[in-house]
């Protein structure tokens, strides 16, 4: 029975919004990498929070340093990409929205231009290996890094939004919440707004940050990354919430990160429930299945058992997260036509 159900969230058709490329990374490549570079001493558990684990938001943070350490050649870029987008279509998932902060290594020479550049060959690649998954990519910012990198970041993914034939679809704001203002990083999100790239920005992910929350959601954000602190209940407010609803901002929601990052309790408590209660656009994602040792399927199998979900609103979840991609609407028409037909095979 547990090996049917199992089978069933596989194989529902998915859309996966939200995945940071090197919070992405299997084990199984993860032991590669490790292997390649033995002089760091890098155990395989310094980069994954397994089953039962949970660290602070601030360790997981810790955890990227050590893993961007075995991601710093082209090479490397290039495999996690491949690797990480046949994993993500091995789990079912039909079109992926990756993001990643494109870094620059003096000692390997990648720089972060050549590394946005290996990111899109890596996914051409795969396009031309008949990989069943339709992949965008979003290049992220790190608050930590301040406005005038935020800045460099934006011009270089307007220029990529040009020249990588629609791949690069926007940005992403992301990096530990608890530094820097988002105020700071106004001028260069709204300058990719006008240059019609989408926003896909982490928001109230932590506590206390009701001011900055407000200023972005200004904006406004094409998508809200967690969004965990928005809502009265848990220190947010009834402003945010109907701002939110009134500009009809999905939310990307990861509820195993969350849990593991220790920025929910459990999953019963996951604010999914708030949002989806309200029929407000949500999308389950992995946000970092490497990391948190999780897959897509097993998020929606977590959702569905969690909260009583019934296998009609399984599907609806899955098919809400098309109408809440990047995707030109040509796309989307195709994936709609998709999931109609693996409906129909999988219940047949
Ligand atoms: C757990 N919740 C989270 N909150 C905020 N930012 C996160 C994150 N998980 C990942 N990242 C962001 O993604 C980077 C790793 O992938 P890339 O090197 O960009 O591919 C992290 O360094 C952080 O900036």
């Amino acid at each position: 029975m547990q090996d049917e159900a199992d089978l069933f969230y596989r194989q529902l058709p998915k859309v996966e919004l939200h995945a940071h490329l090197n919070g992405s990374i299997s084990s199984a490549t993860m032991q590669r990498l490790v292997a390649q570079k033995p002089h760091l001493h890098i155990q395989h558990s310094m980069t994954a929070i397994n089953r039962g684990q949970r660290r602070t938001l601030d360790e997981c943070f810790q955890v990227f340093e050590v893993i961007h350490q075995l991601t710093d050649r082209v090479e490397d870029i290039f495999t996690v990409t491949t690797d990480v987008i046949k994993e993500f279509a091995s789990d079912g998932v039909k079109y992926l929205e990756l993001r990643s902060t494109p870094r620059e290594e003096k000692s390997t020479g990648l720089t972060k231009r050549k590394y946005v550049e290996t990111v899109l060959e890596a996914i051409k690649h795969c396009k031309q290996e008949g990989v069943d998954v339709e992949v965008r990519f979003l290049v992220a910012i790190d608050r930590r890094h301040g406005p005038e990198v935020a800045m460099e970041t934006v011009k270089m993914a307007e220029d990529f939004s040009v020249s990588s034939d629609g791949v690069v679809v926007g940005l992403d704001l992301s990096g530990d919440p608890t530094v820097g203002h988002g105020k700071d990083l106004i001028p260069s999100l709204q300058r990719a707004r006008n240059s019609g790239l989408k926003l896909a920005l982490h928001l109230a992910e932590v506590p206390s940050q009701q001011e900055e929350t407000q200023l972005l959601l200004s904006l406004p954000p094409d998508r809200i990354g967690h969004g965990t602190f928005l809502h009265p209940e848990v220190g947010g407010s009834q402003e945010l919430v109907d701002t939110v609803m009134k500009k009809c901002i999905p939310l990307e929601l990861c509820m195993t990160s969350n849990i593991k990052g220790q920025t929910v309790s459990s999953y019963d408590k996951h604010h999914f429930l708030y949002w989806n209660n309200l029929g407000h656009p949500c999308v389950l994602c992995t946000d970092d299945k490497g990391v948190f040792a999780t897959e897509l399927s097993q998020e929606y199998q977590l959702a569905a058992t969690t909260f009583n979900l019934s296998t009609a609103e399984v599907w609806a979840l899955s098919e809400q997260a098309i109408d809440c991609s990047f995707a030109p609407e040509s796309i989307k028409q195709d994936l709609r036509r998709r999931w109609a037909q693996l409906k129909r095979e999988i219940h047949s």
